[in-house]
């Protein structure tokens, strides 16, 4: 070994080991086997397959939607894949009442799962303020009345073990994409509302994670598609989509492993890295990646961000042709 390896390896070393005694918060594990997992939006979807998971993997469920016809469809649909009852109540998590009525008689959680959401693809001059102030209203507020409401029965909790808050963004979360405008703020939202809460929580041993999926095949997708501008579409097209079986394995693997970013594929690695900013990594092996490769994932950025650009230019440039 040339004496210019042997001081790369100690560098490589250094870095590691320095990592690991800083990192903050310390790495943890999430218990579900027999613990109260409460999942929002898990009528449809990625919350429906998020509760059949946690129902096979032996946690008591509770589910939270609006429409009783789709909570007894689902629960049904659970008993039959996996033997177990979960429990239903219905709310809408605009109305913090409600919401704080229906955590107090599911009973002590141990993982909130912010899951419930509403997307509607358009430009911001296409959109009335009421629908503006329904995505944010419902996927931002409603998570924040959730976590009120849920808060104050995880600090007193009996059972110590560590307990978890997690909440689904979207890749949308990490970047912004023609169309997207208000769905997108709503998830990037979600961003600070963790990262501020985790620091508020640690205390009480209680573990913030954010979920960043990509396209997922479900109901609520399938509506979606429907709606895109063109552009989104076409911006959006060289994204693969995921079933939500797979989001909902990455999802619990992540929580029990208390990752506070949890991305489901290849490309949400790359934008975990690209935009990892202030947030909290528990893995010192993560840390080391986003360190060193960092330069070079905010050049595959750009060089997306080109093909976006260009994308936009041609089609308004053929709009004007016709
Ligand atoms: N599918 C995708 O491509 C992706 C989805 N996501 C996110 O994953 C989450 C789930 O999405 P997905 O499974 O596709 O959605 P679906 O539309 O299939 O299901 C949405 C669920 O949320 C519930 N919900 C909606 N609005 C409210 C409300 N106001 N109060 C209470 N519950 C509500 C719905 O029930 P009900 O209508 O009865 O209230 C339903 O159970 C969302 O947060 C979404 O943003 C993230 C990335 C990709
Ligand atoms: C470092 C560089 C890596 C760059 C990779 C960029 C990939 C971005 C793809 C964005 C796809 C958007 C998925 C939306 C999911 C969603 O929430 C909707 N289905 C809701 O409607």
């Amino acid at each position: 070994m040339s004496g210019a390896d042997l001081l790369i390896l100690t560098l490589i070393i250094l870095l590691l080991v320095s990592l690991k005694l800083i990192l903050r918060p310390h790495p943890t594990r999430i218990p579900i086997k027999s613990r109260h997992v409460f999942i929002t939006g898990g009528s449809s979807g990625i919350g429906l397959a998020l509760a059949r998971e946690a129902a096979a993997e032996g946690a008591r469920v509770t589910i939270l939607a609006r429409d009783m016809k789709k909570l007894e469809q689902a629960k049904a649909s659970i008993q039959v894949s996996t033997g177990t009852e979960v429990d239903i109540v219905s709310a809408d998590v605009r109305d913090f009442h409600a919401v704080k009525t229906a955590v107090e008689s599911a009973g002590e959680i141990d993982v909130l799962i912010c899951n419930h959401g509403t997307f509607l693809p358009y430009e911001v001059e296409k959109m009335e303020m009421k629908g503006i102030e329904d995505i944010i209203g419902v996927n931002l507020v409603g998570s924040f009345g959730l976590v009120k409401a849920a808060l104050v029965g995880m600090k007193k909790r009996k059972d110590r073990r560590p307990v978890s808050i997690a909440f689904m963004s979207s890749q949308l979360g990490q970047v912004g994409i023609y169309g997207y405008a208000a769905y997108s703020a709503s998830k990037f939202g979600l961003r600070g509302l963790a990262e501020a809460l985790q620091q508020e929580v640690i205390a009480d041993d209680i573990h913030v994670s954010l979920i960043f999926p990509p396209d997922t095949d479900t109901p609520g997708l399938a509506e979606e598609k429907t709606r895109r501008p063109q552009l989104t579409s076409i911006i959006t097209a060289s994204s693969g989509a995921m079933t939500a079986d797979e989001v909902a394995k990455k999802t619990l693997n992540g929580i029990k492993s208390g990752s506070f970013f949890i991305h489901c594929n290849f490309e949400g690695v790359l934008l975990s890295i690209g935009t990892a900013g202030m947030s909290p990594q528990r893995s010192y092996l993560m840390a080391f990646v986003e360190v060193i490769f960092s330069g070079v994932i905010r050049f595959v950025a750009l060089c997306f961000l080109w093909t976006w650009y260009r994308s936009i230019e041609k089609w308004h440039a053929k709009r004007k042709r016709t």
